[in-house]
């Protein structure tokens, strides 16, 4: 049987254009394309908005809420902005080569993420620690992970152990540890409302779950809740 044959694409043949503005040309539409998918999911987080807001028995049409569907819409498309990234992306190619073996603390890194099951925020501090095997990352990556996890819809638990395998899928680290303290509104604002109450979780990877002075010199070097 013979397959048809796709259609060759125009760039291919597209005479005298140099492989850099093929190149170009080629971003260009990658990046409208990325751009029209963005309009149509802020068009459906809008239209939501407005059901949403309806729903509450409120008037849409009233001056104070006219541009409320799209503003909200473009804020939960920020909190949710870490669905578009990957680690390549936040990492950027920040790994640089070590000998230094001993621990590396970034601590009181702030977060604010979204509880998976109420859509309502939790918010507070993650530290984070490797055990460096030859090479490093750029510190402020450990935030910029931290966030490309916080800006989804979360569990503590997991958003901490996310953050741990990252590090340690960025690094190769002999280990990698992970602590969050955390305040979530689904507690406070409503429910139980308890407002003096915080979360702590941990997550360990490699040398932290079997070496207890690694363990411990990081569990003892974390400040105190600020909750
Ligand atoms: N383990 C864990 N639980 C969470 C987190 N965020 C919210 N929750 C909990 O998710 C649970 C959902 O429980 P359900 O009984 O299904 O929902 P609910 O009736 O709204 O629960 P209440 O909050 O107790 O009123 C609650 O106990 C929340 O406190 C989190 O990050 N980790
Ligand atoms: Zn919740």
């Amino acid at each position: 049987m013979t397959l048809p044959l796709r259609q060759p694409s125009v760039h291919l043949y597209a005479g005298n254009q140099t492989a850099e503005e093929l190149l170009a040309e080629q971003e260009l539409a990658e990046q409208q394309g990325a751009e029209s998918t963005q309009e149509s999911t802020l068009l459906a987080l809008q239209q939501s908005y407005a059901t949403l807001i309806s729903g509450v028995g409120e008037d849409l049409t009233r001056p104070g809420l006219v541009d409320t569907p799209i503003r909200a819409a473009k804020a939960l498309s920020f909190l949710t902005k870490g669905y578009a990234q990957t680690l390549e992306d936040v990492t950027n190619g920040a790994i640089f080569p070590s000998n230094n073996h001993e621990m590396v603390m970034v601590k009181g890194i702030e977060f604010f993420s979204m509880c998976e099951h109420h859509l309502l925020p939790f918010m507070g501090h993650t530290h984070v620690a490797y055990l460096p095997e030859g090479k490093v990352l750029g510190l402020s990556k450990m935030a910029r992970i931290v966030d490309m996890y916080a800006r989804r819809l979360q569990i503590q638990e997991n958003l901490t152990q996310e953050i741990a395998q990252a590090v340690m899928d960025a690094t190769g680290a002999r280990g990698v540890a992970v602590v969050m303290d955390a305040q979530h509104m689904c507690m406070m604002m409503r429910g139980v409302q308890k407002q003096d109450s915080s979360t702590r979780s941990v997550a360990m990877i490699g040398q932290f779950t079997t070496d207890n002075q690694a363990r411990n010199e990081f569990l003892r070097a974390l400040p105190a809740s600020r909750f």
